[in-house]
C-alpha cells in the first residue's frame, strides 16, 4: 500500500478517518518520530525504512508500522516511508501546523529556564506570554518577551489566543493557577508542578515530574541489584522497553 501524496490531507484517503482516534501511548510516540524524522531530513534522507525510523527513535518496528497504520501510513514495499510526507502527516494529526500560543505561569528557577528554551519554537510553539504574581518578577524581561502580572492573564490570554499553558508554580498555588488558566479560556495546560490539578472535562492536563522519572529508574536499579545478589549470581535480564520512553 503507498502512502499519500505530498499536499492532501492525511486521512483522508485509503478509507482512514479524517481525524484518526489514536490510543493515547501511539500519541505520545509521534512526537518521537517526528523528531527522528526532521534529523533524517536535515541529513538529505527522502525515505527511511520502518527499521531505520524505529532505531532513530528508539521503538520497536512493529510497534512503530501500527502507530504509523492509524494515520493511514504504510510505507511502499522497498521503499519505506516518504520522510517529508509523514513529516507533513504527523505535524497535521499533532495539530502543529497551527502554531499555537502558549503562556508560562511561574518564573522563578524553572519557569527562567523553560522562558529561555528556544525548542519551543523551533518545534511549533509560540510562548507569547510569561506570568508570575510576584510584583518584583514584573517587567523583567526573558527572551523578548517581558514578565507580566498573573492578574492580567485573562485579558492578555484572550487578546493572544491563548491555547496552552505551563504551569510552574509551587504546588501549593498551582490549582490556582489551573483555575484561573480556565477561567481566561485556556484549554490545555502542561503542569510541572507535583500534584493532582482538577479541571474541567473539556482541559486536558500533562504533567512532567522529573522526580517520578527517577524514582522509575530507581526502582530499575533496585531490580537490577536484587537479581544480582541472587544465589548464583545470576545477572538482570534487560526490563522490556529499557530504551523508550517511559509511558510510551
Ligand atoms: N516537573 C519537574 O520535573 C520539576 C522540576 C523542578 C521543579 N518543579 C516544580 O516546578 C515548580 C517551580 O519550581 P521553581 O524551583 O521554579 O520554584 P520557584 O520558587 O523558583 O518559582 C516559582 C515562581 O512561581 C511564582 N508564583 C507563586 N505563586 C504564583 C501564582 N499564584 N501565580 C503566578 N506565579 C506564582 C513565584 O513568584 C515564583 O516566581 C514547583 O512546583 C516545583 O516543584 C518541577
Amino acid at each position: 500500500m503507498s502512502q499519500q501524496r505530498h499536499g492532501s490531507t492525511p486521512g483522508e484517503a485509503d478509507g482512514v478517518p479524517a481525524f484518526p482516534d489514536l490510543p493515547e501511548a501511539t500519541i505520545a510516540r509521534l512526537p518521537e518520530y517526528l523528531r527522528a524524522l526532521h534529523h533524517l531530513a536535515e541529513t538529505g534522507a527522502e525515505t527511511v525504512s520502518s527499521e531505520g525510523l524505529a532505531a532513530a527513535a528508539g521503538v520497536n518496528s512493529a510497534k512503530l508500522r501500527k502507530d504509523l497504520s492509524h494515520l493511514g501510513s504504510y510505507g511502499t514495499r522497498g521503499v519505506g516511508y516518504d520522510v517529508a510526507l509523514l513529516v507533513d502527516q504527523i505535524e497535521y494529526i499533532l495539530g502543529l501546523d497551527k502554531n499555537r500560543a502558549v503562556c508560562l505561569v511561574g518564573v522563578g528557577n524553572l519557569g527562567h529556564a523553560l522562558a529561555g528554551y528556544a525548542g519551543f519554537a523551533s518545534r511549533g510553539f509560540r510562548v507569547v506570554a510569561l506570568f508570575d504574581a510576584d510584583p518584583k518578577k514584573v517587567g523583567e524581561q526573558i527572551n523578548g518577551l517581558t514578565v507580566q502580572h498573573t492578574d492580567d492573564l485573562e485579558r492578555i490570554a484572550a487578546e493572544e489566543s491563548i491555547a496552552i499553558g505551563v504551569i510552574a508554580t509551587p504546588p501549593g498555588t498551582a490549582q490556582a493557577v489551573a483555575d484561573a488558566l480556565v477561567a481566561a479560556g485556556v484549554t490545555s495546560i502542561l503542569n510541572f508542578a507535583p500534584g493532582v490539578l482538577s479541571v474541567p472535562s473539556n482541559v486536558d492536563v500533562r504533567k512532567v515530574d522529573l522526580a517520578i522519572e527517577l524514582q522509575i529508574l530507581s526502582f530499575h536499579e533496585h531490580r537490577k541489584a536484587s537479581l544480582t545478589a541472587l544465589p548464583g549470581g545470576r545477572s538482570a535480564p534487560p526490563a522490556s522497553g529499557d530504551q523508550e520512553a517511559v509511558g510510551s
